[in-house]
Parts: C-alpha cells; structure tokens; sequence
C-alpha cells in the first residue's frame, strides 16, 4: 500500500470550466507509478480539489481518494506544507512560516491519512508512506495497527539541526517518522542528520544508522536515491515518432546551432531566475547570439495559490519579456517560455531536440529531469549543466556542475556546454547513462523495499539492544 499526499491524477477545472482528470505534477508521481504498475496493492492520496471520490481504477491502479475540504487545502497543503516545511527543508531558500493552526489542521489530515491506511491494510501488510506532507502518519498507523510493516520515504532534503531546529513541532514530527520500521531519504547526509537530531532532540540511543527505541523496537534511517524507468525513456526518445517530433521542435525553433532546454515545475527552489539571466548576460555581452542559440524553458504550473508562487511567477515572466524584449529579433527570441505541462512522449522529444539541458536549483531532493534527459540521449550526445545542491549531482558527477548562486560561473559553464567537442560530450555522456541505467527506479524501489522486509523481520526478532551504542 501507497499512502501520499498526491494520487498519480489530479482532479482539474479546463479551460472550458469542465471538471477533468489530469497527470499529476512532480517527480514523486513519475517514480511510484512505474513501481505500483509492477505490484499488486493499493495507493491512497489526494485526488486535488474539495470533492469526494470513491475509489476507481486508472490503468489498472486501485487509487482511494482521500477529500480534503477547502480549509485543509489551505492549512495542510499550501500552509503548513508547502510554507512552513517546504522552504524550511529547502535551505530555507524563502522564509518558512509558522502558524498554529496550520500545525492543527496538519495533525488532522495526518491522522486521516493513517486512519483510512489502518481501515484498509491487510494482516501484516507492507505500507510505503511518502514525503513531507504525511510525516505523523508512522507513528499514527503504528498505534492503530501494530502488524504492519511501515517504510517511510521522504523526497525532499532533509535539513541540518540548525535549520531543523526552528520548527515549533520538532520533537512530534521526529516521533512521527520514528514510527516507521525504516525511513529513507535520498542522499545519506540527509539520513545523518535525522540520525543526529532524534539522538539530540528526542534522546534515544543511536549506533550508526539504527535509531533504539525504549520499546525494544529499532528504526533504521537509510539513503535509497531514487530513480527513473530508464529503458522506458531511451526507448521511448529512441522511437521514430519521438525523433520527428524532436526534429519539428529544432525546425520551429528556426534551426538554431544549439538549443538550451529549462523543465522545471514553477518553484522558487528551482533557479529559474537565476539561469535565465545568466543565458541573457551572455547574449548581451555577445559570448552568444540569438541566431545561434535560443533558451526553451517549460515552467510547470505550481502551487499557484501560494503567495510565493505568483510572486516567482510574476518575476520570471517580466523577465523572460526582458530578455525577448532587449534581445530578441523578429522571428528570434531568445527565450521561449511555456507555462504548461507536457505529457511523457513530448517530454522525450524536447529532451531529444536539446543540445545542453540546464538544470540550476537552489536546492532539490533529487531532480528527476536531470536523469530523464540522460537517460532520452541514446546518441550519448548532450550536454548537463547540474546544480551541486540537487540530489542528481551526487551520481551525476560528469555534468557540468555549477553553484546557482555564482552567476559568473554559471554563464561559463554554459558557454563551455555550449563549445564542447563531441569527444568531451560523449566521454561525459557515456558515464552518465551507465550511472542511470544500473540505478533505475526498480533498483531503487527494490532496494527500499527489500531493505524494509529485512529490517522488519530484524526488528521484530530483536529483543536485547546491544551494549556499545554512540
Ligand atoms: O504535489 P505538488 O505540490 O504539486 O508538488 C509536486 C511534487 O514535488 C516534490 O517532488 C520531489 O520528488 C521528486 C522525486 O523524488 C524529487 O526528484 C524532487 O527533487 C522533489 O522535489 C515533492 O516532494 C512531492 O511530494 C510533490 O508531489
Ligand atoms: O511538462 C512536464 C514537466 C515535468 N514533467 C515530469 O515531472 C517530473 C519532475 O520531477 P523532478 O524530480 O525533476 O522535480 P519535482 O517537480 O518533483 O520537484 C519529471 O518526471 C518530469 O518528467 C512532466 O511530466 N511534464
């Protein structure tokens, strides 16, 4: 069983004012979809919106919606996940905000979420609980129902103690996930730091990555970077289609030397900002031309009630008609932007099309489109211009990596993308997509789940704690 915040749909208003049901965004629906597809079991969340749904099948996955009414929206999702925990785990790039009643309602929905887990778990079955949004749940499901196994995975960063350390509710949200048999996060400093602060904050003993708990139980807290179905985009941009289409984006673009691709879901996180005028800079200092090259950057609408998120739009679009406004000619922008999202087959092509994929975060958990550009250069041609701060940089070593907060630096990394000598992109290239394919999101969804069982059947059995624990 699958319990997030999001079901892989989305229910959504049309242009048209209709009701319909859309892909959902992000990267945590991409990685658990292909893996449900492979299981048998069931995924609870949200299906967007007030309305109450019973549960359905959508290509042969068994979702349970689970209502949240328009307060809970504002309070649990926009406020007290995506204001106060959201910029907090992300480096606190934006001001988190702290509010008792967002605190309140999210304790509510967390409790909800783990209630409708408890009601339709079966004996001793496995229960995968994900990201930010639902940390009580563990500790929740485990009151009401003790033979579960529980996993918890948390897909954004997790932050150091100094940051950590502001939340209000600290100690509850660490007793939350403690609730879990084992809790995996993407990279392994993020796992050290949980480790460290349930030894400071809460008090338990700690040895390594075991967390003992005064009730005999232990909780493991482990890295399991998460991945892609990499064989499904190399076939997929491999296609005849996927090239024609590929081929008709470079010929409306007006056939440019070099085309930069941004793909990004419209978050304040991401850099846009930050890239986009770096790519200008060096149009106007005359390292680039606009016959030469043009900059597509796709901007997936987000979270747009959330102050944050129009203020960031706001900006990014006075800056994207600067930039056009300034440097373009006619039949030449240098930025083409879209505010949309694009179904998987598109996404292939544009990855395709792009000579130098760019992808600049302030800070993320991992960056799958990182690893889908990789993985859709089947020629082992392209270019990776990768921030240091996203999850991807830790295996996607032979990108161009680049701190997002040194403009300098990013505007040379990009020129050097874009002077690269095919030799230099394929041997960079190569490496790569050798890292992916060995580490795909079966690997990575095996080895969480693998792990789970063990550690389960390891806890269980585990009466006496060992003496020596630091
Ligand atoms: O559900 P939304 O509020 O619309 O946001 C979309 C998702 O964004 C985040 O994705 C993260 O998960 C990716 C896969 O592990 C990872 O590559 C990326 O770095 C993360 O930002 C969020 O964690 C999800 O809960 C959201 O559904
Ligand atoms: O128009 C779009 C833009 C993005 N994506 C998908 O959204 C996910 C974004 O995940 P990522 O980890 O890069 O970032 P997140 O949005 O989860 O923070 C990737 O699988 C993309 O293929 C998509 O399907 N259509």
């Amino acid at each position: 069983m699958i319990v997030a915040n999001r079901l892989p749909v989305d229910r959504v208003t049309d242009a048209r004012g209709r009701s319909t049901w859309r892909r959902s965004p992000g990267g945590l629906v991409s990685a658990i979809e292909p893996v449900m597809r492979a299981h048998d079991g069931v995924w609870i969340g949200w299906p967007g919106g007030t309305q109450k749904f019973k549960p359905f099948k959508v290509d042969g996955l068994d979702l349970v919606p689970l209502a949240m009414s328009a307060e809970e929206i504002e309070e649990h999702y926009e406020g007290f996940s995506n204001g106060t925990l959201w910029p907090l785990y992300h480096d606190v790039v934006a001001k988190p905000e702290f509010h008792r009643e967002w605190w309140d309602t999210y304790v509510r929905v967390n409790r909800r979420f783990a209630e409708r887990a408890a009601e339709l778990a079966a004996e001793g079955a496995t229960v995968w609980v994900h990201d930010y949004q639902l940390q009580l749940v563990p500790q929740m499901l485990r009151e009401l129902r003790p033979d579960l196994r529980i996993g918890f995975y948390l897909h954004i960063p997790f932050p150091p103690a100094e940051l950590f350390q502001q939340l209000p509710w600290r100690r509850q949200i660490l007793e939350g996930l403690l609730g879990a048999d084992l809790v995996g996060f993407q990279l392994p400093g993020a796992a050290q730091n949980f480790i460290r602060l349930v030894r400071q904050r809460v008090g338990h003993k700690t040895h390594r990555d075991l967390v003992y708990l005064p009730d005999g139980r232990t909780v493991r807290a482990a890295a399991f970077p998460i991945s892609i179905d990499a064989g499904g985009f190399a076939e997929l941009a491999a296609s005849d289609a996927v090239a024609e289409r590929a081929a008709a984006i470079r010929e409306a673009l007006g056939n440019p030397r070099r085309i930069f691709l941004g793909i990004d879901r419209l978050d304040y996180t991401k850099g846009i900002y930050a890239r986009l005028r770096a790519f200008g800079e060096l149009i106007s200092d005359g390292a680039l031309t606009v016959e030469d090259a043009v900059f597509v950057q796709v901007a997936v609408p987000s979270r747009e009630r959330v102050e944050h998120y129009r203020n960031l739009r706001d900006d990014i679009e006075r800056l994207v008609g600067r930039i056009n406004g300034d440097l373009g000619r006619i039949g030449r922008p240098a930025v083409s932007y879209l505010h949309t999202s694009y179904p998987r087959e598109e996404m292939a092509a544009l990855y395709r099309a792009a000579d130098i994929m760019v992808v600049t975060p302030y800070r993320d958990g991992m960056n799958l489109v990182a690893k889908e550009y990789v993985a859709c250069r089947t020629d082992e041609d392209g270019a990776l211009v990768l921030s240091e701060f996203a999850g991807a940089a830790d295996e996607l070593r032979q990108a161009w990596l680049v701190n997002p907060y040194d403009m300098n630096g990013m505007k040379a990394a990009l020129l050097e993308a874009y002077h690269a000598e095919p030799k230099e992109l394929s041997r960079r290239m190569r490496a790569m997509r050798k890292q992916i394919a060995q580490h795909d999101v079966k690997a990575w969804a095996d080895s969480f789940m693998t792990e789970l069982e063990d550690d389960a059947a390891h806890s269980h059995s585990k009466t006496v704690r060992p003496a020596t624990r630091s």
